[in-house]
């Protein structure tokens, strides 16, 4: 008998449609008998669903364009049928679900955040299964996360989760698009994300889908930075879920890394968006990476965008590697000011005393 573990697993519109332009109502019954089956073996379960853009289109039986406010449009129509069709295919098995409509805005700020983490954490806990998506009808470009792939990664830092299942009309990430190169070869196990990786994941492969691979391999390594497990599996057929979790499946497996313990630290991994960057030497790059040290004004080189004492800040090398991010101690001018001194010059140079981290370790989180 496995562990009971909670499983974000992120349907996409490919998976939804089977290719076509209209939801495939079969193939959902079937996500849904497994996850009745994962929960009958004391796992928890969380859906992020797309599919809300697709159903509108289905929805409206009008031409119509592919502009954001189109999509938009056809989101607002979409998403209640979608929540109803998941809504009744669940009830078949006696299971309630729940609709969260998340945007970016809701995860960057720490209360909203903590909010979206409470409602999730009661739906687990009656037993209801929370189908996820993303508020399309009201994110603009500023506010959105952008596809679901990034959403889920999120979600199961948000929710806690051990695994998370990108399910998509591939078997996984390949050498190259398989759509395009038939001599493209799975990758069954991917231990670290560089950029050669990077480089193989392309953008999706049909009209509806947002992303592609890119962002699947995005969301994974957003994911098992906080400790989740990640597989990207074919959605399609029988048992495609039960099969991820006996491992059975072929499919590219992300291996997890170590995740912080705090949960103010996870909720920086899940990355609200950063103000501003700080540029450090090899002395701070190794001071943070091999001593958990804090980052002190002595590392630091220079500094860039803009930002207040409390921003979220990125901190990189000379050469932009971004090496962590965390909470900043001093406004933009005054780390300007501090750069390159030793902590005793700080109060003196500023006039006040605000300590010698310019990022504190507790309020930081490695890359
Ligand atoms: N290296 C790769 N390996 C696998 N698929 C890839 C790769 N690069 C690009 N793709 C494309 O990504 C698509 C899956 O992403 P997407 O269309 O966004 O699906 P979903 O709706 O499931 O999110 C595949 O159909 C494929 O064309
Ligand atoms: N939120 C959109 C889906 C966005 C998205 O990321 O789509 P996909 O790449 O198919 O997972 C919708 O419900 O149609």
């Amino acid at each position: 008998m496995q562990r009971a573990q909670v499983i974000v697993v992120k349907l996409g519109t490919s998976v939804l449609t089977g290719g076509t332009d209209k939801l495939d109502k079969a193939h959902m019954v079937e996500l849904v008998r497994q996850c009745y089956e994962l929960k009958k073996q004391g796992h928890q379960v969380v859906l992020v669903s797309s599919g809300a853009v697709a159903a509108g289109r289905e929805q409206l039986l009008k031409p119509c364009g592919r502009s954001l406010i189109d999509k938009q449009m056809l989101a607002a129509i979409g998403q209640g049928q979608l929540i109803h069709i998941w809504q009744s295919l669940f009830a078949l098995y006696g299971v309630n679900v729940g609709q969260m409509l998340l945007t970016r805005a809701d995860l960057d700020d720490r209360e909203r955040y903590l909010n979206a983490r409470d409602t999730l954490t009661a739906l687990l806990s009656y037993d209801v299964v929370p189908i996820i998506n993303e508020n399309d009808a009201v994110a603009t470009a500023e506010i959105k996360v952008g596809d679901n792939d990034n959403l889920s990664a999120l979600v199961a830092i948000l929710a806690n989760a051990d695994k998370l299942l990108l399910l998509t009309d591939q078997e996984g990430l390949f050498t190259s698009d398989p759509r395009t190169d038939v001599n493209a070869q799975l990758i069954d196990e991917v231990a670290h994300i560089d950029d050669e990786l990077r480089q193989l994941a392309g953008g999706s492969g049909t009209s509806l889908g947002t992303g592609g691979m890119a962002t699947k391999l995005q969301a994974a390594d957003i994911a098992r930075r906080a400790g989740v497990e990640v597989i990207i599996a074919k959605g399609a057929g029988k048992n495609v879920i039960l099969n991820c979790m006996s491992e059975q499946l072929p499919g590219t497996r992300f291996v997890k890394l170590t995740a912080p313990r705090d949960g103010r630290k996870k909720w920086l991994l899940a990355g609200p968006k950063s103000s501003g960057q700080i540029v450090i030497d090899d002395g701070a790059v190794n001071a943070l990476q091999q001593q958990g040290a804090s980052l002190l004004a002595k590392g630091v080189r220079g500094v860039r965008g803009q930002f207040e004492r409390g921003d979220l800040i990125d901190l990189v090398t000379s050469d932009q590697q971004l090496v962590a991010r965390g909470l900043v101690r001093f406004s933009k001018a005054e780390t300007d000011t501090i750069k390159g001194c030793h902590s005793s010059e700080i109060a003196k140079l500023l006039a006040f005393d605000c300590g010698s981290e310019v990022i504190h370790r507790d309020d930081l989180v490695l890359f």
